[in-house]
């Protein structure tokens, strides 16, 4: 994680105090998470998740956590965001940003089967769903003119074929207007790590911290470009047909999201290449070297590239 903020036990009683879960039992920090400082924490009445917010500001949050809130209480399988005595969900604990989630239960998978997979696809289907009657906008800051204006600092780190292929696909994006497909919140990360599962059930959907309003496809294609790959990010198709289907069975597909697949799936690989780079080449002071390999995902959108039509023929009708 990039900064961990100490919390004691005596400081998170006395935060708790405004709470109306009960009395702290246990306190444990969690070490896997690298934007936030998070803690497990029980009380007498239940187990939670305590999260100070190390880099996202208060004004930034209350679309995240109300989102959350909105869409657990539609059965959303995503934890619970709990107000306090003043009906916040936010509150600053060791002078950062703070809230307190319901903790679910499960693991998320590092290699999902071909139902963990259709499950994923269904929970999906049902977070765009439920997110149709949220009422709080937030813009795609990771879009089309996010990896425009990202790309003419990473150009010099480029190698030749490389630098190609990232200006030519901005080019070749930019002629698409992924806007115009069907829209509603998006997760806009709902990568492996960011899911847990229950066997085959999806227990819980986390890290909210990207979800915006865009257009639902775009949301399907950077869950399956990380969900349904081979070792070498080429499409698995069972596991990707399997996915649509599920996703179709709650969300029936659109004919226009037929024709966007294969360049949406392109689209989705350029803004994870684009952030990796970023991170990689860019990283944010004080932070420790977590950066995620960015030519996983150059391979991916050659792949998609190279595939177009193959891409084109796995969806299902
Ligand atoms: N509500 C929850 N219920 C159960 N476990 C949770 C919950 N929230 C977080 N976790 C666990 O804590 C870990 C770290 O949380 P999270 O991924 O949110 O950290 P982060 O620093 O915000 O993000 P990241 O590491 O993805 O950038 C998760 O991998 C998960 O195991
Ligand atoms: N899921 C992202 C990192 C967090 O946004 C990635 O794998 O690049």
């Amino acid at each position: 994680m990039s900064v961990f903020t100490t919390v004691s036990e005596d400081q998170a009683r006395a935060w708790l105090d405004n709470y109306p879960i009960g009395q702290l039992t246990e306190l444990r920090g969690i070490a896997s998470g690298i934007e936030n400082t998070n803690y497990f924490l029980s009380t007498d009445q239940g187990k939670y998740v305590l999260t100070l917010f190390e880099n996202l500001t208060a004004s930034e949050l209350p679309y995240f956590l109300n989102l959350m809130h909105h869409l657990a209480s539609q059965n959303v399988p995503c934890p619970l965001p709990i107000a306090n005595a003043q009906g916040e969900l936010l509150s600053a604990l060791n002078g950062k940003p703070a809230s307190i989630v319901t903790r679910l239960t499960g693991a998320s998978l590092t290699a999902p089967t071909t139902s963990q997979c259709a499950a994923m696809g269904a929970t999906l289907a049902q977070i765009h769903i439920a997110g149709k009657n949220f009422p709080m906008q937030r813009d795609n800051e990771r879009s089309a003119a996010w990896w425009k204006a990202t790309s003419p600092q990473l150009l010099p780190f480029l190698d030749a074929e490389a630098a190609q292929l990232l200006q030519a696909e901005i080019k070749f994006q930019a002629l698409h207007r992924l806007q115009d497909l069907p829209r509603g919140v998006i997760h806009a990360d709902l990568f492996r790590d960011n899911v847990l599962f229950d066997g085959d059930t999806v227990s819980g959907v986390i890290d909210f911290y990207f979800a915006c309003n865009d257009a639902w496809l775009y949301d399907i294609a950077i869950t399956v470009n990380d969900w349904c790959v081979t070792a070498n990010g080429e499409l698995d198709e069972t596991a990707t047909i399997a996915f649509l289907q599920a996703y179709h069975r709650v969300r029936p597909f659109t004919a226009i999201e037929r024709g966007a697949w294969p360049i949406t799936l392109r689209a989705a690989a350029l803004r994870f290449w684009v952030s990796r780079l970023y991170d990689l080449h860019f990283p944010r002071a004080g932070e420790m070297t977590h950066a995620k390999d960015p030519s996983h995902f150059e391979r991916i959108l050659r792949n998609r590239i190279l595939t177009q039509s193959a891409l084109q023929r796995m969806w299902v009708s």
